[in-house]
């Protein structure tokens, strides 16, 4: 089998660090696809994979490709993402050091499928007692879930992850996997409601409708089929032809089991999924200005799918209560209002309804009592997205890759080059492009857009999505990465209209439509609907929805700062552990992408630089068995102690030639890892 991989990987060079023509974008294209053509599709630059989106079953993930990777060290193999996921679970192993596998690319290029096959490989690698069998289990069953509710199939790929993830999974000393944990990042909940053409809804919606199980169908009045609701039919697509909804049905059913929702949780999920579509058919008209119920039906099938009081519902959907210094005064709605209402709740339940299942497989994966566990987290988050017409989902998309490209370059760019240079090794500077200037662009205080945003969403009077935009003008107009009509030159007004702004991104210029801006900013979910869905006797709904929420005075955050505050936190999650990087392009790679990620500098830092390296600490603790000057205790400086410990290993001279200094020496670790 290894000769067998050896003999196929031949084409052109399998790390670009031996390119020889390491500074030329074009041989760097050529050499992927040189390789792509051949089918294969992984290269390495040093430590970072890259791959390509093959679109067709290669026949390269099998068990015996999990066999032949298994404790292998990282080059000795072709390039895989097998070799990533064992290099960094062996890493975690053996030097007890929290790893994470940053996974990125553009929508449709693999990140989702990349992040699957890491946790097959984690699951056939580890033990198999029963407890971990479960664990894993339900690590592996996670993903339709998930998949069910936050992917739907975009106009770039029929499954599209509409959410961000991060997923750490937790292992005992043995390294098995003994729980888990998952954080969601912003669901693109606007697709509840709305979808442009030829997209779809979440797939659940159409999960449910095809699952063929009548009975169930009954209870939950959706006998129809899916171009009946107007949640599902406003993208004219109401297939994907690679997605198979009845047996992703079947699918969801099991990993519900899996994952301990019981029958009465998996009743009220389906509850919600069905009463989201009946809020679609909900439809008003209009009695003397004033919104009115069309037909009734669709607000008894809600009430009685959410188990709330129909009057309660019926007067939540034509009045608005707004309480002020104490009194509450309550207004009846206009046709417009009433739609706005209707589409908030749909989406806020469930948005809710996402964010209570994962909280639900997170109690499943929870750890047990037990002693300090070793972490690998794994990030799948929505890539680049640069659509016709880009909103605020896109801006809050590309803020985000934004965050993970200046992590990359803090960590394989900057930081190592800083590092070389303060350890005195000669080294010449490689220059690249630092978008922290963009990041602070969207999340500076108080001149950041962000920022802006949340001023023009707070302040009192009439803030519209056109003032936000004289504002973001009239204070960030002159910023080189920003772009609207007013403040742009007469050339550059051409090209964007009067209710756009652009960002000069480090992946590209994307010009945003700021229709909706504020509305999504806002979030805003009608009192008098909260307080009918706190009154529900679905046990999901009514978990969701709490009287404390309701009797809170603070005004909860803007949905893009409470996005930028959990970014924040998932870098600092991700700055504590070891990075992977897998880049991920799909076929049609253009220069461009090679260019912004910053791959070409990466390449020459790596050239340039130390293959391995590792801390004096880490060094000494790894290897201190090997010298009885070092073993069981050093007791000097551990930079005493590796070099006591190289010089007894008779590498002294080995050393010496490759560097003058003692702290050269992290290069020799190369050498002599067993
Ligand atoms: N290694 C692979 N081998 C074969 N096909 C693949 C592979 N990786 C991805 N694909 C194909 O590409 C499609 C898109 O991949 P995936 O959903 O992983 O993209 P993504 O980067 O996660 O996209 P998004 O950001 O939209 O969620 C998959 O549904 C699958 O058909």
């Amino acid at each position: 089998m290894e000769n067998e991989l050896h003999r196929r990987d031949k084409v052109g060079v399998q790390d670009f660090v031996l390119l020889e023509d390491y500074t030329d974008t074009d041989a760097f294209l050529e050499n992927l696809e040189k390789r792509f053509n051949e089918n294969l599709i992984y290269t390495y630059i040093g430590s970072v994979l890259v791959s390509v989106n093959p679109y067709q079953e290669l026949g390269v993930y099998g068990d015996e490709f999990i066999q032949t990777y298994r404790n292998v060290n990282f080059y000795e193999l072709p390039p895989h993402i097998f070799a990533v996921a064992d290099a960094a679970y062996r890493s975690m192993r053996g030097e007890n050091h929290n790893q994470c596998v940053l996974i990125s690319g553009e929508s449709g290029a693999g990140k989702t499928e990349a992040s699957k096959k890491i946790l097959q490989y984690i699951a056939a690698s580890s033990t198999h007692s029963n407890n971990v069998q479960q664990v894993k289990d339900r690590l592996l069953q996670s993903n339709p879930l998930l998949e069910a509710f936050g992917n739907a199939k975009t106009n770039r790929n029929d499954n599209s992850s509409r959410f961000g993830k991060y997923m750490d999974i937790q292992f005992d000393y043995k390294g098995a996997p003994i729980g888990g944990h998952i954080l969601n990042y912003l669901l693109e909940k606007s697709r509840v409601v709305h979808q442009t053409n030829g997209e779809r809804n979440f797939h659940i919606f159409y999960q449910v409708l095809m699952s063929g199980d009548e009975d169930l169908l009954g209870a939950l009045g959706l006998l129809d089929r899916p171009e009946h609701f107007f949640y599902l039919n406003q993208g004219s697509c109401v297939e994907a032809y690679t997605v198979d909804d009845r047996k992703n049905f079947r699918a969801v059913m099991h990993a519900l089991r899996v994952c301990d929702f019981s029958v009465a949780e998996q009743q009220a999920l389906f509850s919600i999924v069905a009463s989201v579509l009946h809020l679609g058919n909900l439809q008003f008209e209009e009695e003397q200005g004033l919104a009115a119920i069309y037909s009734q039906e669709p607000v008894a099938m809600i009430a009685k799918l959410l188990g709330c009081p129909v009057d309660v519902l019926l007067s939540a959907f034509l009045n608005r209560t707004i309480e002020a210094k104490g009194e509450k005064l309550t207004s009846p709605l206009n046709i417009e209002q009433a739609l706005y209402a209707r589409d908030a709740l749909a989406k806020g339940i469930y948005d809710r309804l996402f964010t209570w299942i994962v909280k639900k497989i997170n109690s499943s994966l929870a750890k047990r009592e037990g002693p300090k566990c070793s972490l690998m987290g794994l990030l799948d988050i929505y890539g680049f997205e640069i659509f016709g017409t880009n909103s605020f989902e896109q801006f809050c998309i590309n803020y985000c890759n934004e965050k993970l490209q200046q992590l990359f370059i803090e960590l394989t760019l900057k930081s190592e080059q800083e590092e070389y240079q303060k350890e005195g090794i000669e080294w010449e500077p490689v220059q690249y492009f630092n978008n922290k200037i963009i990041c602070d662009l969207v999340e500076a205080k108080p001149v950041g857009i962000i920022a802006i945003m949340d001023e023009e969403c707070l302040r009192p009077g009439e803030p519209t999505d056109h003032t936000f935009l004289d504002k973001l003008s009239q204070t960030i107009g002159s910023h080189p990465h920003f772009v609207c009509h007013m403040a742009a030159d007469a050339a550059t007004r051409k090209t964007i209209q009067r209710d756009e702004f652009r960002l000069i991104h480090y992946a590209g210029d994307v010009t945003y439509n700021i229709q909706g801006f504020l509305d999504k900013n806002n979030d805003l979910l009608f009192r008098n609907l909260k307080e009918a869905m706190s009154q529900s006797s679905n046990i999901i709904t009514c978990e969701c929805f709490t009287e404390e929420e309701l009797l809170s005075k603070k005004r909860p955050n803007t949905a893009s700062s409470q996005f930028k505050s959990s970014l924040s936190q998932l870098m600092v999650i991700l700055m504590s552990k070891e990075p992977s990087y897998v880049h991920y392009f799909d076929e049609k790679i253009v220069l461009h992408q090679i260019k912004y990620l910053g791959l070409m500098e990466n390449l020459r830092v790596r050239r340039a630089g130390f293959a391995y390296r590792r801390p004096y600490e880490v060094f000494l603790q790894r290897y201190k068995s090997l010298c009885p000057e070092t073993w069981p205790h050093y007791h000097g400086s551990v930079r005493d102690g590796v070099h006591a410990l190289i010089t007894h290993l008779d590498y002294v001279m080995m050393t010496t030639n490759l560097a003058r200094e003692y702290h050269d020496l992290l290069v020799i670790w190369l050498f002599f890892n067993p």
